[in-house]
């Protein structure tokens, strides 16, 4: 696969703080990356470092074709976490702006500009101010505005934090259909379902550094244990007490029972005991979003993470 941006061994401090350390990954042309963490794991840090809007302490930012360490901004499409565009300007105006900043052909940008207006949903709001825009119309011309000059590498800070769900669909369906048509994007997000649904390769920080990384597959299959729920009337401490489980969760009738990593499924089923209480029972993988709680929460240990460190 194409690489298009390479980050290695990024670390960063803050007076005597360590807030990232050895933070190393590429995005390649045509996938969606996603840099996963919880509040304050230091996602944004990352990301304004790879923009130069502040500079590592340690490591390096190689984009594609240019010297380490250089940010070839028109190559680049950004949506910054602080949201914000200059209150008192039209629509089209500002677009037009955000073009002519990356060189971009006035003509291309204003074509490029009325279709993305009316794939949002924004048709006829070209001569609008910006501060008579809702702050998801707001949030939708700023997409736009970063990626009007086709970028080869689009970076996404928290794109979806602040909008409705029928926004959200459309973001996901157009982040989705730029990585199909060569797009490199970068995207850093805490909404794990969405992440689920649309990444390919997913970083995840915690407390700065790194505890996953890899293809959503990879992650899914060595990392997302087996858990299996049972409407029943049972008992917590019995269920607990099953070889292979780690812990249990009852409530109003439903057990779900976090099972051990290596489990054999067929052979687990097998064995449980013959007066169990169950009237459905079903086993799945748990979800990215469990994952990323156990990790947040420190339940799933260190240890445990690293082991599908790559
Ligand atoms: N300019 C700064 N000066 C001092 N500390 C900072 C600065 N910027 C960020 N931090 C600290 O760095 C840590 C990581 O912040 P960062 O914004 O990168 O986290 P994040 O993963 O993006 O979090 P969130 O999901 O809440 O946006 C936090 O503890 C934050 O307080």
């Amino acid at each position: 696969m194409e690489r298009v941006l390479r980050v290695e061994n990024l670390g960063k401090s803050f007076k005597d703080r360590q807030i990232i350390s050895d933070i190393s990954f590429d995005v390649h042309k045509g996938e969606i990356m996603a840099v996963l963490g919880p509040n304050g794991a230091g996602k944004s840090t990352t990301i304004r470092n790879i923009m130069g809007i502040m500079y590592p302490d340690e490591g390096s930012i190689n984009f594609r074709g240019f010297d380490k360490g250089t940010v070839p901004r028109h190559k680049i499409g950004y949506l910054p976490e602080e949201r914000g565009l200059y209150k008192n300007v039209k629509v089209m105006d500002i677009l037009l702006y955000f073009a002519e900043l990356k060189d971009y052909p006035a003509k291309k940008a204003r074509e490029r500009a009325l279709h993305y207006l009316k794939k949002f949903d924004l048709e006829g709001k070209e001569k609008t101010s910006v501060e008579e825009l809702s702050k998801g119309m707001g949030q939708k011309v700023q997409f736009i505005a970063s990626i009007i000059h086709e970028p080869e590498l689009l970076i996404l800070d928290e794109p979806f934090s602040g909008l409705d769900p029928v926004s959200q669909e459309l973001f996901k369906e157009e982040i989705r259909s730029l990585a199909d048509e060569g797009t490199a994007i970068l995207l850093s997000s805490h909404q794990m379902n969405l992440v689920e649904e649309l990444c390919d390769r997913l970083y995840m920080i915690h407390r700065g550094k790194k505890v996953i990384y890899g293809t959503l597959d990879d992650v899914k299959s060595e990392y997302a244990n087996f858990k299996c729920t049972i409407r029943g009337t049972n008992v917590r401490k019995r269920l607990e007490q099953l070889s292979g489980v780690q812990r249990a969760e009852v409530d109003e009738g439903v057990s779900v029972l976090h099972l051990d990593r290596d489990t054999h499924v067929p052979t687990w089923l097998s064995e449980l005991p013959v007066d169990l209480d169950i009237q459905e029972l079903s086993i799945d993988r748990i979800s990215l979003h469990e994952i990323f709680i156990g990790i947040a929460t420190d339940r799933l240990g260190e240890k445990e993470a690293d082991l599908i460190e790559k």
